[in-house]
C-alpha cells in the first residue's frame, strides 16, 4: 500500500467513526421522539420534509438520488428503534411492489408478501400489517382497477404515494435467445414490452406467451425450465438466480408505476401535498362540469381524473380525482366543502406528501 493510499483510508476511517457517532445520536433522538408520540410512529410528512431539506442542502458530489437512498435507510433504522413496522405488498418476493416498499420505507421493515391486492387491504384492515403498498396506475397501461374498487369500499386512508420507474428485463437460465420456446410474464408487462419482443426475438411466431399472476411468478417458472424466459425486474432475476438476457426492454423508457401507501392515519400537511378523493354526481347534462367548478374557482390543480363503474347501477360512474394540496389547506378545504354540497357521493381518501 502506498503512503498516499494509507492516508486516504485513514481519513475515511476517521470520518466513518464520526458518522457512526452521529448516526447513533440521531437514533437516540428518534427514540426519544418515539416516547413522546402517542400512537402513530410513522410520519410521512416529516420524512418527506427531512429528505427535501437534505436535497436542498446537498453540495455534492453525491447526487440527490444517492443522498435520498442513504437517508431513507438511516430513517428506516431510526424508525425501527421507535417501533418495528410491517408492510403488506403484492407479492411474491421480487415484484416491483416489493421494490416500491423499499423505496419508501427502507430495508428495516418486515415486508409481508400477499397473494392479491385484496389481501393487502385485508392485512392492513385487520391490523396484521401496519401499512400496505398497492399499485394504482402505470404510465403505459393506465389504472389498476382492483385497487380503485377497493379504495372505494375500504375504511383505510391513503397515506402516501410512491413513483417507481419500471425497467423490465428478459431473464432466463442462460442468455441464448434461440433456445427460448416460452415467455412468461404478467399481462401488463407483456403489453409494456410488445415493441421490443416483436423486434428482437428470433422465431417469435413459435414462442408461446404465457400470462402469470406476477412477474416474480414468471421468473420462478423460468428458473425451472431451460427453454423458458420471463419478463420481470432485475430484483426477480436476483431472487431466482436467473441471467439477464436483455435489460430496459420496455417500449417507453419513462415507464413508471405509481403505488399508494394505505393505512389508518390522517397524515398532516408537509407543504407539498396531494389529496385523493372519489366522488359522483347525478347523470344529467353539465353535472360534472358543475361538480368540478370549485376547483377552478379556488385555484386547485387537478392531477388526475379517472372514472370507474360505480357497481351500483348500470352506466353509473364514480370519479377518482387527485388534486394538489392538503385537505386542510384553506383553498382545498373550501373547494371540497362546495363539492360535498353538490355531489351525490364524496369520499376523501386522504392527503399525503407528493412523491
Ligand atoms: O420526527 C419524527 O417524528 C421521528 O420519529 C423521527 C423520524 C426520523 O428518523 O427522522 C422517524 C420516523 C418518522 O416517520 C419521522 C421521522
Amino acid at each position: 500500500m502506498t503512503e498516499q493510499l494509507k492516508q486516504l483510508r485513514d481519513r475515511i476511517d476517521s470520518i466513518d467513526s464520526e458518522l457512526l457517532k452521529l448516526i447513533n445520536m440521531r437514533a437516540e433522538l428518534a427514540q426519544q421522539i418515539g416516547h413522546q408520540k402517542n400512537g402513530v410512529t410513522y410520519r410521512p410528512e416529516r420524512e418527506s420534509q427531512v429528505l427535501a431539506r437534505l436535497q436542498q442542502l446537498n453540495p455534492g458530489p453525491l447526487t440527490n438520488e444517492h443522498i435520498t437512498q442513504l437517508f431513507i435507510e438511516i430513517i428506516s433504522a431510526c424508525r425501527a428503534m421507535e417501533e418495528p413496522l410491517s408492510i403488506a405488498y403484492l407479492g411474491p418476493q421480487g415484484t416491483f411492489s416489493e421494490e416500491a416498499v423499499t423505496k419508501r420505507f427502507g430495508s428495516t421493515v418486515a415486508a409481508l408478501a400477499c397473494n392479491s391486492i385484496d389481501d393487502v387491504f385485508r392485512k392492513v384492515e385487520s391490523g396484521t400489517a401496519s401499512y400496505g403498498v398497492v399499485p394504482v396506475e402505470n404510465s403505459t397501461e393506465g389504472a389498476v382497477g382492483r385497487t380503485m374498487d377497493l379504495l372505494l369500499q375500504t375504511s383505510l386512508t391513503v397515506c402516501g404515494e410512491i413513483e417507481l420507474p419500471v425497467h423490465q428485463c428478459l431473464i432466463a437460465q442462460q442468455t441464448d435467445l434461440t433456445v427460448i420456446q416460452k415467455i412468461y410474464s404478467h399481462p401488463q408487462s407483456f403489453a409494456q414490452c410488445l415493441g421490443w419482443l416483436n423486434k428482437h426475438l428470433p422465431n417469435l411466431q413459435a414462442i408461446a406467451r404465457i400470462d402469470t399472476a406476477s412477474n416474480a411468478d414468471a421468473a420462478r417458472i423460468a428458473a425451472a425450465d431451460k427453454n423458458a424466459a420471463a419478463i420481470a425486474g432485475r430484483k426477480a432475476a436476483d431472487v431466482f438466480g436467473l441471467k439477464i438476457c436483455a435489460k430496459n426492454i420496455e417500449d417507453d423508457p419513462n415507464n413508471t408505476t405509481r403505488f399508494l401507501v394505505i393505512g389508518t392515519q390522517q397524515v398532516s400537511a408537509s407543504g407539498k401535498d396531494k389529496t385523493s378523493i372519489v366522488t359522483s354526481t347525478s347523470n344529467r347534462p353539465g353535472a360534472i362540469h358543475e361538480l368540478l367548478a370549485p376547483f377552478a374557482r379556488y385555484q386547485v390543480s387537478m392531477n388526475r381524473l379517472e372514472s370507474r363503474p360505480s357497481r351500483r347501477g348500470l352506466w353509473e360512474y364514480v370519479f377518482f380525482i387527485d388534486i394538489e394540496g392538503h385537505q386542510q389547506d384553506e383553498n382545498v378545504a373550501k373547494a371540497l366543502e362546495e363539492i360535498r354540497n353538490k355531489a351525490t357521493f364524496l369520499k376523501i381518501l386522504g392527503s399525503y406528501p407528493s412523491a
